[in-house]
């Protein structure tokens, strides 16, 4: 059979709305044997490595994943829970917050759930789960609030590649971006605010992004713009002075050029311009997860006191915090609008009785 069908429908089931929720993905655990399976799959995106695929198939099997999963696997066991990796954690906490959100508004006629977009839980697995939930309309929002192809466009991507193997399609809204969302920049300036109230201000707030190779900038992705404009709004939300806070770019990967000024050279040169302490802010992070817990909070956390830099304080990402949530209610409500509730779930299964209908 070429294209699957439900399982278990019937015409009395109620109609629902399900709300998907993505992030990247993570190893299942902090081993090279986990680290390999899962940046195999991570790094086989065209959408993440725009390299020919025969020559990247070499450069990938033959030493990247002979070297960095023992490597990465060494980070990972430095940053893992009781409940297994940060991001897997974080994200499954607020699908739960959101979906309980959802349901003191909607009752049983949305119902909200995760995946990730590389290893698990996997996109197909939830969305058979949604589907068989009786979800005919989706709406997928990916918890990257700058829009980048190796993303959210590999998210749409793995979404598209789902339904090509389905018969029956959802009505479906995809949140392309929400990097310029009033909510999400007041829920973000709130947070920087709170950790002033507690800590005091710094020399300088940074605001580092995960960066991108700067071809794919000149290739046309919007996400570096996307990157500044959160970064200029939450500036004005918080009357910063130009000369307060800087935007800049973490995480490079490989030897090529990406998006400059590079976080990690930035902090080393602040001391010597005069910069004592700073505050390290990741908007582009909805989560804490590897690149922000040990790679912001410890590893340029040395490499700015090395270069003789006082204060270091890296302000945490929103995660499950009330104000998040409720950024991501604002969405779905937003996503949602000219479609109806469910409400004749009683007179639907009447009249399904009454034909003899439901299977
Ligand atoms: C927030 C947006 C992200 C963009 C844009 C992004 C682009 C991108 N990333 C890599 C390579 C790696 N990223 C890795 C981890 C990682 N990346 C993001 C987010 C974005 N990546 C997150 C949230 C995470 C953390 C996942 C976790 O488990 O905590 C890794 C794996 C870690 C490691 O081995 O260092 C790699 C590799 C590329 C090449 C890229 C754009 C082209
Ligand atoms: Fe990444
Ligand atoms: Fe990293």
């Amino acid at each position: 059979m070429k294209y699957t069908g439900r399982q278990h429908f019937s015409h009395s089931q109620s109609k629902k709305i399900g709300v998907l929720i993505t992030n990247l993905g993570t190893p299942e655990q902090p081993t090279t044997r986990a680290l390999r399976s899962y940046l195999k799959e991570f790094l086989s995106d065209p959408r993440v490595i725009e390299v020919p695929r025969l020559l990247w198939w070499l450069i990938l099997n033959l030493v990247i994943l002979r070297i960095r999963p023992r490597r990465s696997a060494k980070a990972y066991e430095t940053v893992w829970t009781d409940e297994g990796s940060p991001l897997l954690a974080i994200t499954k906490a607020q699908a739960e917050a959101l979906s309980h959100k959802c349901k003191e508004a909607y009752g049983e006629d949305v119902i909200v759930d995760y995946a990730m977009r590389y290893g698990k839980p996997a996109i197909r697995d939830v969305l058979d789960s949604l589907f068989e939930r009786g979800a005919e309309k989706l709406i997928v929002l990916p918890l990257y609030p700058q829009y980048c192809a190796s993303t959210t466009g590999s998210t749409f991507d793995a979404i598209a590649s789902d339904f090509t193997q389905r018969r029956w399609l959802p009505e479906l809204r995809f949140v392309n971006h929400y990097h310029d969302h009033p909510p999400f920049i007041r829920a973000l300036a709130d947070k920087i605010r709170a950790h002033w109230d507690t800590h005091g201000r710094a020399d300088k707030l940074l605001f580092s992004y995960h960066g991108i190779p700067r071809r794919y900038l000149t290739n046309g992705d919007p996400y570096h713009c996307e990157c500044y404009k959160t970064s200029r709004l939450l500036a004005e939300e918080l009357a910063l002075k130009p000369d307060e806070y800087m935007t800049t770019f973490q995480s490079r990967f490989g030897r090529e050029e990406w998006l400059k000024p590079y976080t990690d050279e930035t902090l080393k040169a602040f001391p010597d311009q005069g910069v004592q302490s700073v505050q390290v802010c990741c908007p582009g992070f909805s989560a804490d997860c590897l690149e922000t817990i040990e790679e912001i909070g410890e590893e340029n956390r040395e490499y700015f006191m090395h270069a003789g830099g006082k204060r270091y304080e890296y302000i945490a990402a929103l995660n499950s915090d009330a104000s998040h949530i409720d950024m991501m209610f604002d969405l779905v409500r937003q996503n949602m609008h000219g479609w109806t509730l469910d409400k004749n779930d009683e007179q639907r299964a009447a009249l399904a009785r009454a034909l003899g209908a439901s299977q």
